[in-house]
Formats: C-alpha cells, structure tokens, sequence
C-alpha cells in the first residue's frame, strides 16, 4: 500500500511553498488548481511526458484558457532557443501577468519552464510537476531555473521560486530503471553533504530502494527535500551554504558538457563527480579511505557509473571546471568534503591535483 500524502514546506517568507509528495496527486485537481491565480496557464512538458500524464492535468484546467508547449526530449533541448519558443507560447496564449506556467516533467522540463516563466513579463508565476525521481527529490524544489549553453552547463538562468511543487510518486511507475537511478545520486548527495544517518539508512534500504519498494522510495524523497528545503531556505541565492548542494557538480557538469549533453545523464555525471570529489578530499588530507570506499560502494550497489567515460580528455574537463559559478578570482573552487555528511565549500583548490584525480580516473 502507497503511504499517505506529505507535505513539506519551504520557508521562504512571501515567497514560500508547499512540496507535496505522494499518490494521486496529478488526479488531486482542487489541490494543485487552488495555487493558481489568474485565467491563464501554459503547460510545458516534453514528447514523451505529455503523451503519458498530460491528459491527467487536462481536467484540472477545465474553465482556464490553457495551451500546451512541448519540448523534444532529452538535455541537448534545454537551450535559450526553446525559452525563446515557450515564451512565443505565452504570446499567443494571451497570457497577462497572472498566469500560470505549468512545468510537467523532468528537471530538463522544470529548468526551462521556471526560466520562461522568470522571464515572461519579467516574472510569473510557475508550479512544478516533476515526473522523475530526480525532480522530485532535486531540481524542482529550490528555484533554480535555466538552460545550458554551448560552452557549459546552466550557465544562463535566474532565480524564481515555485509556488507549488506536485510530486506524484504514481508517474515513477514508467520512468526508465537508467534514469530511476539517476535521480538517487542526487538524493545520496544530500546525505553525503550533511546528514550522515541518512547515508547510512540508505546504505541499509539500497535493496528496497533499488526494487523501487514504494514507501522506502517515498521516504527517501521526502528526506532528500526536507534537507534541501532547509538549505534553501537559509541561502536562498546561494551566498554560502547553498553552493554545498554542488556536491560533484563541478566534475559532473564538466563530464555532461564534455559529453555534449548526451553520453551522461545529469544524476550519472553527480555520481561520478562525487566518487571524485572524495578521492580529491582524501588527496588533500580531508578524509580517509574508508569514506571513499563507502560511496563507492553505495554507488555502485545503487547501479550508478563511478568512472570517466572512455575518451574524455582531463585537459578538456578542467578546462570546462574552470568556467563553474562557484569560481572566483581565476581560481577552482570545489564542494569537498571530510567524511560522509560533512561537505565543505573549498576555495583556491590547486589545478595540479584536480588534473592528477581527472587523470587517474580517465
Ligand atoms: N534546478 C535545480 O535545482 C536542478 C537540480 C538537479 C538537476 N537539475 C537539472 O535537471 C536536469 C535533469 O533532470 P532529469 O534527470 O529529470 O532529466 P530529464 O528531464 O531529461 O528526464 C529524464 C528522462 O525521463 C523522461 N521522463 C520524465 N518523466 C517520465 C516518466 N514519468 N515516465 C517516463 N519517462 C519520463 C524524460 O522524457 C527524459 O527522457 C538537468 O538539466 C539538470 O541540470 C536542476
Ligand atoms: O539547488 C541547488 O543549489 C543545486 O545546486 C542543485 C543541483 O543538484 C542542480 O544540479 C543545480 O542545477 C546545479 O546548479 P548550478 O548552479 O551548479 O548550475
Ligand atoms: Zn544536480
């Protein structure tokens, strides 16, 4: 039996949501169309999502003008040239400054919606649908939206909270084992930056979370967004704490970039990126072998890579790392950590040894 309905909240002041996290949710029409404001609203999702889930919504729209912008599949799509399109669809809609942009899908979908939604008459409202375990568990909570460029990861974006995030557990039912695992990297990283109990439990509950046992996966969720949700309601703008949620992230988001979006997925970039990130840590005399191996371990229970694909260059992934946010004053500045759940922010990280990890690996 599928537990009950969570909900968890994220405590931004004016600007604060709920995330709720259960079954049915899609079906729950007067739970999600309460959060929406005007007459308007514009769903945006992808080829393969909207076939699948976008009739479930379409009753919940019922007395709306709504329409629909549907995106190709898949990362390589999340570029400016689709906000451009997505916000061709708002015109035309007719859509005023309360509308609504509904974001229905991975975090692909939820990147970019948000984005357009940011942008539309320099900001509207957006609710998050996700449809991934990644989503649910990451990249529709927090307000970070975007796209990629040609020359790196999410380097074009904007802030902009949802003010409501709807994770149907049911939509999980079919999405593919690959991208199923992608998303718990994303919920290992939370536990590997600061709440070692959780890393442990995961470590216990790998088999149930691999046989996708529905409460096991519903707590797991509902863990991974109440620690980000703290995060983020403490740094919204990621000021200090919040760049700790890029744990792996300046590796992994090299890694995607250097496989042109399409060789890695986001979460199998995180996990590889982690495995590294330790390793560096132990490099520099942060931690001990003994927390490398468990990540290792974990990652690879979970079914995740934990390798450079074949090919990549080292002199092209830190070529890519040196164009991260989190740089500054031209120097490499990396989430590290000194054990399970104690991820620090480490500053001036010497290039010799990134290059010595990279190449290890390569
Ligand atoms: N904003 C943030 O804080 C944040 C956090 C983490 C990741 N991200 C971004 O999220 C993106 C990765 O998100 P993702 O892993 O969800 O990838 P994704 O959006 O590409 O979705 C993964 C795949 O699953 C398919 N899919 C989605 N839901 C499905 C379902 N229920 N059934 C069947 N197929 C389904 C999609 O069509 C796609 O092929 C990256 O762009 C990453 O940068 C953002
Ligand atoms: O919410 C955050 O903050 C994160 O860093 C979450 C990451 O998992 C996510 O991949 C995010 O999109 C990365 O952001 P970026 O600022 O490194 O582009
Ligand atoms: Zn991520």
């Amino acid at each position: 039996m599928n537990p009950a309905i969570q909900q968890l909240h994220v405590a931004l002041g004016q600007r604060s949501y709920p995330v709720w996290i259960g079954s049915g949710l899609l079906d729950d029409h007067a739970r999600w169309r309460a959060t929406l404001r005007g007459r308007h609203a514009l769903v945006i999702s992808n080829t393969t999502v909207a076939p699948l889930y976008l009739p479930r919504i379409e009753a919940g729209l019922d007395g709306m003008h709504w329409s629909s912008f549907l995106l190709d599949d898949g990362e390589a799509h999340k570029t400016f040239a689709n906000v451009g399109r997505a916000l061709e669809a708002l015109g035309q809609l007719g859509a005023t400054r309360d509308a609504c942009v509904i974001a229905l899908g991975g975090g692909v979908v939820g990147d970019l919606a948000g984005f357009s939604a940011a942008c539309w008459m320099r900001g509207i409202d957006f609710i998050q649908m996700p449809t991934t375990l990644l989503a649910m568990v990451d990249s529709s909570v927090g307000g970070k939206t975007g796209v990629n460029l040609p020359v790196g990861k999410n380097l074009a974006g904007a802030f902009h909270q949802p003010r409501a995030v709807i994770a149907d557990i049911d939509t999980l039912a079919t999405l593919p084992d690959r991208e199923y695992r992608a998303g718990l990297a994303e919920v290992i990283k939370g536990a590997a930056i600061g709440d070692e109990p959780f890393f442990a439990w995961l470590e216990q509950h790998a088999d149930a979370l691999a046989a996708r046992d529905p409460a096991t996966v519903q707590e797991a969720i509902a863990r991974k967004v109440a620690y980000k949700a703290g995060v983020v309601a403490r740094d919204e703008t990621e000021q200090g704490e919040r760049a700790l949620l890029n744990l792996g992230h300046t590796f992994g988001h090299a890694l995607e970039t250097a496989g042109h979006y399409t060789t890695l997925l986001h979460g199998e970039g995180v996990a590889v990126g982690m495995l590294l990130a330790a390793r560096l840590s132990e490099r520099l005399d942060m931690s001990d072998a003994h927390d490398t191996r468990r990540m290792l371990r974990l990652l690879e229970t979970l079914g995740l890579p934990v390798t450079i694909p074949p090919g990549m260059d080292p002199q092209q992934l830190l070529a890519l790392m040196r164009l991260d946010k989190k740089n500054s004053a031209g120097s490499l500045r990396l989430i590290l950590w000194r054990g399970i759940g104690r991820a620090e922010i480490v500053g001036g990280v010497d290039e010799a040894d990134v290059m010595a990890i990279l190449t290890e690996a390569a």
